[in-house]
């Protein structure tokens, strides 16, 4: 793309030109209007804001997803606590003991110490890291340190460390060592069992430092790089270490883990693992431990996490805050008590969201008193929704799920599908379970279909089409066979072109369908039907392979259906079915002999010759297909043609292709009924039933079904001609929605149905100020769920190309000190085409709005009684301008209302004065007389104006 105009790139992208116009403004890039200009670089502009709203979007949505989830594991946390304190009552350092060796737990304790010291020494907030650069040194210190706690030289700080917070785009360094001390705070204490070891750095430290291999430590991974110790310990390196953030360490829960840090992760469930699930930096991402009270140094996503930030850091709170006991641990420095207390905001913020979530679940129960909708909590889909649709059932506004999906990074409008995964990502976000149903086939519940059990199959005979180009020889093949190979013996009877036949071949039947060519594909299948088993493709070996050879290969590989080809008019001298083969292995078509796969016979049509092997074949590759069907089944089957014949009306021929059709059945054929009256088949004789493959022609129908109508056989007449009232009505009103044109009246009824998200509309003006000014103003109107859409505008009368592009882009016209001309008008009224005419810019724009809304009650609608064209004026004194009018359609009233126009220009609107035929008043001049006429107050009336005069009407509202 190298330059659009904003309109053009706004439709591209489904969007309002106002839209592109607005983010334009916002990247400061001046553009005039929605006709500008846009070069390559303004596009990349652009789509670089696209790109990172999308990214902001996702970003939020996984601030959102993580922050449930880690909601749900603090209260997974908090039972597993009350669990493990019941536990505990029993001898708590006993579980310490029990959770690590002392030379892990020794750097921890020293670390822990460390850091505080550190910490207070800095004068830094430990929980939260500092922004300058020393602090993020700090924290890789930490990191090195971590590495090197072990030996117990130094301590880590909180491991998650270095980690910025949040979207800090300083991230990388800052805030090192933040939460560390938190961690410790709630290293030391929170975990319930360590109070055996109070005030004892050294003997908590293991617990919540080394990851002690406890299965559920969660919190263990403190100690950094020594998450390892942890049973289920984080695989990455540096644990919670600052420098590389690691890993929420051995939490067998750990879902975020180190993950959302460069190291570390790796619980047995860590979920999120290393690589950091929203790829954060190199911090420490959720530190385990979060919340849960002994763990301590809860943390809160790591810094880096979420949004990509740095390094760790995260939520120190929530250890520390359990723990309340972070007295012994920290040096007891003011900071401290600050995070503290911003621990305990958060913890109050999140008892609060925990709160408003109980009262609206407990509101949700009781019906919600001052909430009107009840919440659903399990929705059922079919398959894709519009966004609209999806709220509805949500009983959710549509902006929510907007924003919801705009937080997926998907950008949609109300009238947009969205699929069943998106509608289970969104509902899960309102804790709305969708379960996801196959949808009803209307039609298989209206045609009673039932599976066959495999013992109830028979063989039945193959259905054969004949396809090839014009003159290559199809209809002497088909009469070939017909004269060779049908029994029409048996009854004496007439052989009859019913459209199909049967014929004998090796005691085996073949049914041929006998309408040449690709209707028998085209019609068919268009309806969804499929009755052919092998199509025999005949190519003319004089003339090999010619453009409708092509066509039928491609209809018969479409469908599906094998192809034999019938080399035909090999009897001629300059036949040469070489050419043939070869010609054909470009379509696909490789002959066995030269090994591929697709029968080539060669047959002269005209001379009988070769049939029987070119029969043979076909039952042959039957034979493969294994064609069966079950003779007992209802009967059902495809209409291949039908007529009304004057003796005996509606007669049909139908292809039986399960079931045995029998005299006296109901039949049900589209939207046609009727019980059989009549069975014949292909030689004129009267059956009594037919079995599958059979055709035969049937009376009785009470209408003539369409070729390619599939039949069933109903139990009751009552209940057929039910269904072919349901059918009747679909197609009427089918017929109905794709002939109807968005008008002003029914604007809000198609907004609604969801039939129009944009509504497009053709602005035609007197001048080109004022078309400028309306399309601005149109533009303006914002009405959730609809668009405006200036598809066309222009100065000068509404002519006959408005209209007819109107009608190909469904638009409405507006028209503004214009009037259609005559033409224009016709055709607009032919086409449905609504043209609203205008001599006020707020009368649009309020018309417009309201209809979008819904709210256009139009009282009154404007009919136009006549034109008269002024072929002559006079001055009369005291009068005015009298204009000698003759009436060109319609008729002058004298309580009409009346407009001058000029060039399709309004010049004037007001009320005639005065009509007069001849020197006389009248009170109706009729088409094809002249008058004179004279306008309220206004004598600017020249030769050529048009005298239009209407009446307004009211109307009821639609
Ligand atoms: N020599 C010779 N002529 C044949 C043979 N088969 C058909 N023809 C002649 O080819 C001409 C066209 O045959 P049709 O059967 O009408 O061909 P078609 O493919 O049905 O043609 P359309 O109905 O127009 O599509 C007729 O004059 C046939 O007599 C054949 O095997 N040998």
């Amino acid at each position: 793309m190298t330059k659009v105009r904003v309109y053009e790139y706004a439709k591209k992208l489904n969007m309002s030109s106002k839209e592109i116009l607005t983010i334009l403004g916002r990247l400061d890039i001046p553009v005039a209007n929605h006709m500008s200009v846009m070069d390559e670089a303004t596009i990349g502009k652009v789509e670089n804001f696209f790109s990172d709203v999308k990214k902001r979007a996702a970003e939020r949505h996984a601030h959102e997803v993580e922050k449930e989830m880690r909601e749900r594991q603090q209260r997974r946390q908090e039972e597993h606590r009350s669990e493990t304190e019941r536990k505990a009552e029993s001898g708590a350092g006993t579980t310490v003991q029990g959770n690590g060796d002392r030379s892990r737990e020794r750097p921890v304790s020293q670390q822990t110490g460390q850091t505080a010291r550190s910490t207070s020494r800095d004068g830094e907030r430990p929980g939260y890291g500092r922004r300058d650069s020393r602090e993020g040194s700090e924290g890789r210190d930490n990191g090195q340190v971590r590495t090197r706690t072990n030996d117990g030289s130094t301590g880590a700080s909180r491991p998650q460390g270095e980690g910025r917070r949040y979207d800090d785009p300083r991230g990388d360094a800052g805030r090192a060592g933040q939460g560390g001390d938190r961690a410790r705070v709630g290293d030391g204490q929170s975990r319930p069992r360590q109070h055996s070891g109070d005030g004892n750095f050294s003997s908590r430290g293991p617990r919540t430092g080394s990851g002690s291999g406890s299965r559920d430590n969660r919190s263990g991974g403190y100690t950094g790089g020594n998450s390892g110790g942890s049973r289920y310990s984080n695989s990455g390196t540096g644990g919670y270490a600052g420098g590389t953030g690691g890993g929420r360490p051995g939490g067998r829960d750990n879902r975020g883990g180190g993950g959302f840090g460069s190291g570390g992760s790796g619980g047995r469930d860590n979920r999120a693992g290393g690589g950091g699930r929203f790829g954060g930096g190199t911090g420490g991402g959720r530190p385990g431990g979060a919340g849960r009270p002994g763990a301590g140094g809860g943390g809160r996503p790591g810094g880096g996490s979420r949004f990509g930030g740095g390094a760790g850091g995260g939520r120190p709170a929530g250890g520390a805050q359990m723990s309340g006991a972070s007295k012994p641990t920290a040096p007891g420095s003011l900071r401290k008590d600050k995070e503290k207390e911003k621990g305990r905001d958060r913890e109050g913020f999140a008892r609060r969201e925990e709160f408003n979530e109980t009262k609206l679940q407990r509101s949700k129960r009781r019906g919600g008193r001052n909430q009107a909708p009840v919440l659903p909590t399990e929705v059922t889909v079919e398959g894709p929704m519009s966004v609209g649709d999806f709220a509805k059932l949500l009983k959710r506004e549509p902006a929510e799920l907007i924003k919801k999906l705009l937080l997926l990074g998907t950008m949609a409008t109300i009238n947009q599908d969205i699929d069943t995964d998106t509608m289970e990502l969104i509902a899960e976000d309102f804790g709305v379970k969708v379960n996801v149903v196959e949808p009803v086939d209307e039609d298989a519940l209206d045609m009673l279909v039932e599976e066959d059990t495999p013992e109830s199959l028979r063989p039945r005979p193959p259905v054969v089409t004949i396809m090839g180009h014009v003159d290559h020889g199809k209809t002497t093949l088909l009469d070939a066979i017909r004269e060779s190979k049908v029994t029409a013996t048996e009854s004496g009877g007439i052989t009859q072109h019913i459209g199909a036949y049967q014929a004998t071949v090796n005691d085996r039947l073949i049914t041929f369908l006998d309408t040449p060519g690709h209707e028998a594909f085209t019609t068919m299948r268009a309806r969804g039907a499929q009755i052919t088993d092998v199509t025999i493709l005949v190519v003319a070996a004089d003339d090999g392979v010619m453009p409708q050879t092509i066509e039928a290969i491609n209809h018969a590989k479409a469908a599906n259906v094998p192809i034999i080809v019938a080399v035909n008019k090999m009897d001629k001298p300059d036949a040469n079915p070489d050419r043939v083969k070869q010609e054909l292995t470009q379509y696909g078509l490789v002959s066995e002999e030269w090994g591929g796969e697709t029968i080539f016979a060669p047959i002269s049509a005209l001379k009988h010759e070769g049939l029987d092997e070119l029969l043979e074949m076909v039952l042959l590759v039957a034979d493969v297909q294994e064609l069966k069907a079950n003779p007992d089944a209802r009967p059902r089957g495809t209409v291949i043609e039908a007529k009304l014949d004057k003796g005996r009306g509606s007669v049909a021929t139908v292809l039986v292709q399960n079931g045995t059709l029998k005299v006296g059945d109901i039949v049900v054929a589209g939207t046609t009924y009727g019980r059989v009256r009549a069975m014949v088949n292909d030689v004129g004789r009267r059956l009594k039933q037919a079995g599958p493959s059979a055709p035969v022609e049937i009376q009785g129908l009470n209408g003539v079904p369409s070729a390619g109508d599939q039949f069933v056989v109903y139990d009751d007449e009552r209940s057929a001609r039910h269904l072919v009232d349901k059918r009747t009505n679909r197609e009427k009103q089918e017929q109905l929605q794709t002939t109807s044109k968005v008008t002003l009246d029914d604007l809000y009824r198609q907004i609604q149905e969801g039939n129009v998200a944009e509504l497009n509309v053709i602005v035609k003006a007197d001048v080109q100020g004022s078309v400028e000014a309306l399309v601005q103003s149109i533009e303006k109107i914002d009405v959730s769920g609809v668009r405006v859409n200036v598809i066309h505008k222009g100065a000068g009368a509404i002519t006959e190309s408005d209209v007819s592009l109107a009608t190909a882009s469904n638009a409405i016209i507006i028209g503004f000190h214009v009037r259609p001309d005559v033409n224009a008008k016709r055709m607009a009224e032919a086409e449905k085409v609504d043209i609203r005419l205008y001599r006020v810019i707020y009368n649009v724009m309020s018309e417009l709005e309201s209809a979008m809304k819904g709210m256009l009650a139009p009282e009154f609608k404007e009919v136009v009684l006549g034109h008269a064209e002024v072929r002559e004026t006079f001055t009369i004194s005291r009068i005015g301008t009298v204009a000698g009018c003759y009436i060109t359609d319609g008729k002058m009233s004298r309580d009409a209302e009346a407009r001058l126009i000029r060039d399709g220009i309004v010049v004037y609107e007001g009320k005639l004065d005065s009509l007069k035929r001849f020197k006389d008043d009248a009170r109706e001049v009729q088409t094809g007389y002249e008058c004179g006429i004279t306008l309220d107050k206004f004598n600017d009336i020249k030769i050529g104006d048009v005298v239009e005069a209407f009446v307004m009407e009211a109307v009821k509202p639609a």
